[in-house]
């Protein structure tokens, strides 16, 4: 596929995704739903909360810094497995509006409130202080937003490329989990993949914690689809 031929299956992905979690997540069940599975997704998290309490009994280190997200009311809710790993001691930053590429990144206590972002299509956002854009760099986990990651570890967001740019600065040792609701893992190959998209190395939903085999490379193989 050429790059335009990307951009518009992409387009269409995005949209017929953004319609199912609509449809699955949307009004009094769907929130029902999600407020179920946010109990489940911290359980399957346990792996993820073990790690950082070993990096917080790690003796004279810093806290480790762990980037996570206010999500929207049809997103995967990560709140309450931020809300823990900042209850045991790690520093916890959220996504901020900085301009049309770039994210800048606001500290979050674990309890106080959220604030609407300026940004446009941003939701809310932590009223605390901003870290800059560079905060990745330092960061221990990315817990990322996602509209779906494929088993090849392809991930498709929202369309601005800011968590690509983003997650261009972690450090090797840094995890980064998409965070998606259990339909939204798609078969390998199901999405299309570009030279700037991070593969993911692991996705958390309500149904577990799964570590994918990533391929680096331009473009995703052709792999069939196994529905
Ligand atoms: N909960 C949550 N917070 C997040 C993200 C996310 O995916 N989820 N983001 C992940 O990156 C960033 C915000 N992402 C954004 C992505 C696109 C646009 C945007 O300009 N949207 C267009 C419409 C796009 C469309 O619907 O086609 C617009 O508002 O004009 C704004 C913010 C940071 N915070
Ligand atoms: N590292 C990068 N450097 C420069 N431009 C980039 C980079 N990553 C992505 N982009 C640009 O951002 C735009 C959106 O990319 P893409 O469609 O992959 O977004 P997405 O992954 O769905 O969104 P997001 O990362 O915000 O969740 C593309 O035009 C792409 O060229």
């Amino acid at each position: 596929m050429d790059t335009e031929a990307i951009t518009t299956r992409k387009k269409e992905l995005r949209s017929m995704l953004r319609a199912q979690r609509r449809e699955r997540y949307g009004g009094q069940d769907g929130a029902r739903r999600r407020a179920r599975e946010s109990q489940q997704l911290l359980k399957e998290a346990e792996p993820v909360i073990a790690r950082i309490q070993a990096l917080l009994a790690a003796a004279g280190t810093e806290p480790p810094l762990v980037a996570a997200y206010h999500p929207t009311p049809t997103e995967a809710d990560v709140l309450p497995l931020a809300r823990r790993l900042a209850e045991l001691g790690a520093d916890l930053v959220f996504p901020a509006a900085a301009g049309a590429e770039r994210l800048d990144w606001i500290r979050w206590d674990g309890h106080s409130d959220f604030v609407a972002s300026p940004g446009r299509g941003f939701g809310m956002e932590p009223a605390g202080e901003r870290v800059g854009p560079d905060a990745l760099a330092r960061a221990a986990l990315v817990l990322a937003p996602a509209i779906a990651v494929d088993r090849l570890g392809t991930r498709i967001g929202h369309g601005a490329g800011y968590y690509d740019r983003a997650l261009t600065q972690v450090r090797d040792s840094c995890e980064v989990i998409a965070v998606v609701h259990p339909s939204e893992l798609l078969s390998a190959g199901s999405l299309p993949r570009e030279e700037h998209d991070i593969p993911i190395p692991a996705v958390l939903t309500a149904d577990g914690l799964v570590c994918l085999v990533t391929i680096d490379g331009a473009e995703t193989p052709h792999v069939p689809s196994q529905s």
